[in-house]
This record gives C-alpha cells, sequence and structure tokens, in this order.
C-alpha cells in the first residue's frame, strides 16, 4: 500500500481509516466513502470537523459527519430506486498515490466504481486531499468516454461548532431555495443566523464563507462549485435520525461546496470542485 510517513492505517469498527499525522496537522481520511472525518491544524489544535457519535461505521450507511463525498447527483434522483446523494460515499475507495512534502501530505482516493446505476456518463472520480496548514479537497471528474455528460455534487463538510445559536455565517449574498418551504425563493439574509431547520441552496458561486462561533472562525473557500448548500436538522429532525443524537444538531453545521444545477464535461476535459478549510 502506498502510505508516507505521516500515514499510518487503522481499523475502526469495520472500515479502514487513514491516519495522518505530519508537522501542520493531523487528519483521518476513511476509505469507506473516500470520507474525511477529522482535520485538526497544529496552529490552534482545533478540530475543525463534526462526527456524529451515533454515526454507522459499518461499511453500509454513509458516515453522519466529517465530509461525504456526494457524487454524480445531488439530492434525490430522479428515479427514487437510487441513493440519495450519489453512490460514492457508500462504497469503498482505493489509495492511488501519497506524498510528504514542506506544505503537508497529500493523498489521491478513486473510488471502486466511478460509473453505476443511476448515471451513465463515462467519468472517472479522484479525490485529492492535502493536509497541511490548511485542509483541501479537491474532487476532479474526468470525462473517459466520446459523450459529453452532466454531473452534480457537494463535498457536503459538516463543521463542529459549540453551540448553533451563536452561530453566524458571513459571506453568503444573493438568492437561495428554501427545501424547508418547498423550494421557494428567499434573499439571503445579512445576518445569518440559525433558529430553525435550515436547509438552503444559495445559488451562486460563493468564494468564501466564514463560520464564526463566539470567538472561533472557521472559513470555507471554495471554486468550481455552482452553489453552497447550508444545512441544519434543527431537533425534530435529529430525534428521527437514527444516527444522531436527539441534541447532535446543537454542535454542527453544514457549509457545502455543491455543484446543482448541472455542470458538463466533455470528452477528455476534467472539471475539478475545490473546498479549502482554515
Ligand atoms: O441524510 P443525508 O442523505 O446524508 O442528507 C442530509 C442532508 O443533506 C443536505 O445536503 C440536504 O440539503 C438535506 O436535504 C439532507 O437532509
Amino acid at each position: 500500500m502506498l502510505l508516507t510517513d505521516s500515514t499510518t492505517i487503522i481499523t475502526r469498527s469495520t472500515i479502514q481509516i487513514l491516519q495522518i499525522d505530519n508537522a501542520l496537522a493531523t487528519a483521518e481520511i476513511s476509505l469507506f466513502g473516500g470520507h474525511i472525518l477529522s482535520f485538526v491544524p497544529k496552529r490552534d489544535n482545533r478540530e475543525r470537523l463534526w462526527v456524529s457519535p451515533k454515526a454507522a461505521l459499518d461499511g453500509k450507511k454513509a458516515i453522519r459527519g466529517g465530509v461525504p463525498i456526494c457524487w454524480p447527483w445531488f439530492g434525490d434522483h430522479k428515479d427514487s430506486h437510487y441513493p440519495a446523494h450519489g453512490y460514492v460515499r457508500n462504497q469503498n475507495w482505493q489509495i492511488i498515490n501519497s506524498k510528504d512534502s514542506t506544505t503537508g501530505t497529500t493523498v489521491t482516493l478513486r473510488p471502486n466504481a466511478s460509473v453505476d446505476d443511476g448515471f451513465s456518463g463515462d467519468a472517472q472520480l479522484t479525490l485529492v486531499v492535502e493536509v497541511g496548514e490548511n485542509l483541501t479537497i479537491q474532487l476532479h471528474t474526468e470525462n473517459l468516454g466520446n459523450h459529453t455528460f452532466s454531473y452534480n455534487c457537494a463535498l457536503h463538510s459538516y463543521f463542529s461548532i459549540v453551540d448553533i445559536n451563536l452561530c453566524q455565517l458571513a459571506g453568503i449574498e444573493g438568492v437561495y431555495l428554501d427545501k424547508t418551504r418547498g423550494y421557494d425563493s428567499f434573499d439571503t439574509p445579512a445576518l445569518y443566523n440559525f433558529s430553525e431547520e435550515t436547509d438552503r441552496v444559495h445559488l451562486n458561486k460563493t468564494p468564501q464563507v466564514d463560520i464564526t462561533d463566539g470567538p472561533l472562525l472557521t472559513s470555507v473557500c471554495s471554486t468550481g462549485h455552482d452553489s453552497i448548500i447550508v444545512w441544519n436538522p434543527w431537533q425534530k429532525k435529529s430525534i428521527s435520525m437514527a444516527d444522531m443524537s436527539d441534541n447532535g444538531y446543537l454542535s454542527m453545521v453544514c457549509v457545502e461546496t455543491a455543484i446543482t444545477q448541472g455542470q458538463t464535461v466533455n470528452p477528455g476535459e476534467t472539471h475539478v470542485v475545490e473546498q479549502v478549510i482554515s
């Protein structure tokens, strides 16, 4: 296996996890789902990601928390036989490459199958994660075939916060579609805070979202996307979810770098979506 000096592999429950510990940060990446579970920069030793204490680690159900990779569709498929958020967060991934450098550790992963039921594009998906001063996550979608295809996706990051009631977002403007209100459109409020279930598709290429949580700041920089999703299930929905504790919603917020409007990829081309967490 292609592991660098900074990387070890462990098994937790039934899944294999890469543990990275270099001069700049520690991180964990599950090979089930190509799913980042932890990122702690050593400059402040603060965990940026949230994973539910009740998350299933059974190698079947997508892990609740961290950075699920939603691809090649976002949300529900138009045919309800197919799983929400695509099929790669529910399969095993392979390590393609890893390397240590002065800026951190870079790991390249691919799902066992980039093409599966529900998607016909001849695509190859590659995830490139750099664990350094920041966490840089790139999702490369390459068209290996002779026909143009279109895909959607999300780097569905769950951020760890102290209290959702104190949390504010800055940097998002313009119109959003509200899933909790039948996808009606609204203007993003100037003061973006949380007091109820929140499930919003912000329809623009917001380059940076700042999450403030009392004195703490986490920045989420995005490129290659067309939307930012903001999600918090609030209490009633948390109670209804087997892999969330009843009050789990208090300590997490999802800010997702997403494509929701269909990104076309021509034969021989690669489209890259990137999220940088600092
Ligand atoms: O439970 P899942 O499939 O992981 O999805 C969690 C949430 O993911 C968000 O991206 C969606 O906007 C929500 O509607 C959804 O509930």
